[in-house]
């Protein structure tokens, strides 16, 4: 059943939903025990170095092909690339991902790794472990809190993701300490940077703060970081070639990097 603020979503997108309404969750309740993000944040600052979570995602809707490599080895690249963290996408259907991969990719590496997916329901929590859950302010309209209690009962950090302002007071009012700001719209799935630049100023200091989507250049992640960005999550950008490069050029987007350009 679709509520009002369905009527916007792109096809895509509500394809997407729907398969994740139908998707069953965990036969028993998770138990973890997560590695922490603001903690990884904080050491790749103390390094000197950008933040960068990055994504698993062998195709997307907006994507054209898929990449088949093995996404363990992928996702050992990235960290050797300098990833602080690396996001995994679950979700089967559109993005090509599965718990499957995320279990083997945690087995394989020490950084927090998030579960990219279309959770909305409590029983969906309980599919796999991860360090971080992705929560979407917009597809879980009535109950964000519950939501973000249930996740942090079984031990995850939620990320709640946020689209505009309004979303944001939603995340914070959950109680949300982790918030990313997607700058993809989900009604017509283009890509804009100035969303996070919009809604960033309003995100309190203790909250660490992600921007999501879009990030395809040094200078977008250098601008990222200037709005407020504490991390920064790549996907296309960083899946487009040798992934470990990539995250490389991202993790040394500095001031200071930008005058050797
Ligand atoms: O990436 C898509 O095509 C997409 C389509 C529909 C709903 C969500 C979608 N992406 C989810 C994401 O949040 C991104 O995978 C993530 O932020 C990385 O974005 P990017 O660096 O632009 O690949």
């Amino acid at each position: 059943m679709m509520n009002a603020s369905e009527d916007s979503l792109a096809p895509e997108v509500r394809s997407i939903l729907d398969a994740a309404r139908d998707r069953p969750g965990g036969d028993e309740r998770v138990s973890v025990t997560a590695r922490s993000f603001p903690d990884a944040v904080a050491a790749t600052e103390a390094a000197g170095r950008v933040p960068v979570v990055a994504e698993v995602k062998p195709t997307s809707p907006t994507t054209d092909g898929e990449r088949t490599d093995d996404p363990v080895e992928l996702a050992r690249e990235m960290v050797a690339g300098g990833a602080t963290a690396l996001s995994v996408l679950t979700e089967p259907d559109h993005f090509g991902g599965s718990v499957e991969n995320l279990r083997r990719i945690r087995e394989a590496v020490d950084v927090p790794v998030l579960r990219k997916d279309f959770v909305v329901k409590e029983s969906q929590l309980d599919a796999v472990e991860s360090d971080l859950v992705l929560l979407i302010a917009r597809f879980v309209p009535d109950d964000l809190s519950d939501l973000v209690a249930a996740a942090r009962e079984r031990g995850f950090q939620p990320l709640v993701e946020v689209h505009s302002r309004a979303e944001l007071e939603r995340a914070l009012d959950a109680g949300a300490d982790i918030v990313g700001v997607n700058n993809r719209d989900l009604g017509k799935l283009d890509v804009d940077l100035e969303t996070f630049e919009s809604v960033a100023p309003h995100v309190p200091d203790d909250v660490t703060l992600l921007a999501e989507s879009g990030i395809l250049t040094a200078e977008d992640a250098r601008r990222m970081r200037a709005a407020g960005a504490d991390a920064l999550l790549i996907g296309t950008a960083i899946m487009d070639g040798d992934v470990r490069e990539n995250t490389e050029r991202f993790a040394t987007a500095t001031p200071e990097t930008e005058k050797l350009e």
